[in-house]
């Protein structure tokens, strides 16, 4: 179980995540939605550890991991999508993802065995990137791919470091209509498989309404709504306040 305890970040006099205090279970998908400037993307920030809390607490199965790197949660468990900034844009889409497997196994500098598990490797990425539909362009450059593609490989990226808590920020901004449901597909696939805990902002209010266990809505940092999608969507607060245009 992933925990956030009054978890609250300050940027000089400005509260961009107010006292979220949250528990998100395995096997369960929670959608956080809220206007812009909310404050979603700080909070993955702060879970993931890209930004240092200014008070409370990061807790995943009961270890406290608020004071642990970025890499150091990851290797916990939390896995963030990667930006594409972490892409390696001049290696090739299986190598970015063979790389990614390597890493989750601990086989960095061991060349031993990365020889001798060389294929196992190549076996695992081949399988990941027919799961996001880029076996195609296993030996393309990660630079030549389209966003979308580009999108679809951070998500592979992802998957590669088996997490435990999936935490999905827009993950199909900028993609194109039938790209989206290949990277919704495999959302949909992660949550079947009942296991990972799976937190995903989106603006998308159709994804949500499908997708989604739980809707947690925060405003101006705060968390102010959070139940069941039906009831949280019905509720006056979302309706006018936040949902109004979107929905
Ligand atoms: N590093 C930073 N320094 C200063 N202010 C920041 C920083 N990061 C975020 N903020 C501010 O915190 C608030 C919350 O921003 P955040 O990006 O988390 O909102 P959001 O809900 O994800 O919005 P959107 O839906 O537009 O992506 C905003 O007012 C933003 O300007």
């Amino acid at each position: 179980m992933l925990q956030t305890q009054d978890l609250t970040i300050r940027f000089g006099g400005h509260v961009a995540v107010d006292r979220v205090s949250c528990a998100f279970h395995p096997g369960t998908l929670t959608a956080i939605v809220g206007p812009n400037g909310a404050g979603k993307t700080t909070y993955f920030n702060l879970i993931s550890g890209q930004l240092p809390v200014s008070s409370g607490r990061v807790l995943l199965n009961g270890e406290d991991l608020t004071s642990l790197s970025a890499p150091q949660r990851t290797r916990r468990g939390l896995g963030r999508a990667f930006q594409l900034t972490q892409l390696f844009p001049h290696l090739t889409v299986l190598e970015n993802v063979r790389l990614a497997v390597q890493a989750r196994c601990g086989l960095g500098l061991r060349l031993l065995s990365v020889w001798l598990s060389h294929r196992a490797l190549i076996d695992e990425s081949m399988v990941l990137l027919e799961r996001v539909r880029l076996a195609a362009r296993a030996n393309d450059l990660a630079a030549s791919l389209p966003h979308g593609d580009q999108r679809k490989l951070e998500v592979a990226l992802l998957m590669a470091l088996q997490p435990k808590v999936y935490l999905f920020d827009e993950p199909t901004a900028g993609m194109s209509v039938d790209e989206v449901p290949v990277v919704l597909d495999l959302i949909r696939e992660l949550k079947r498989e009942g296991k990972h805990t799976i937190l995903l902002v989106e603006h998308k209010m159709d994804v949500v309404r499908e997708l989604a266990d739980r809707i947690v809505v925060l405003h101006q940092g705060a968390l102010v709504a959070d139940g069941e999608p039906a009831a949280v969507m019905a509720s006056a607060v979302v309706q006018n306040a936040y949902l109004g245009v979107a929905a």
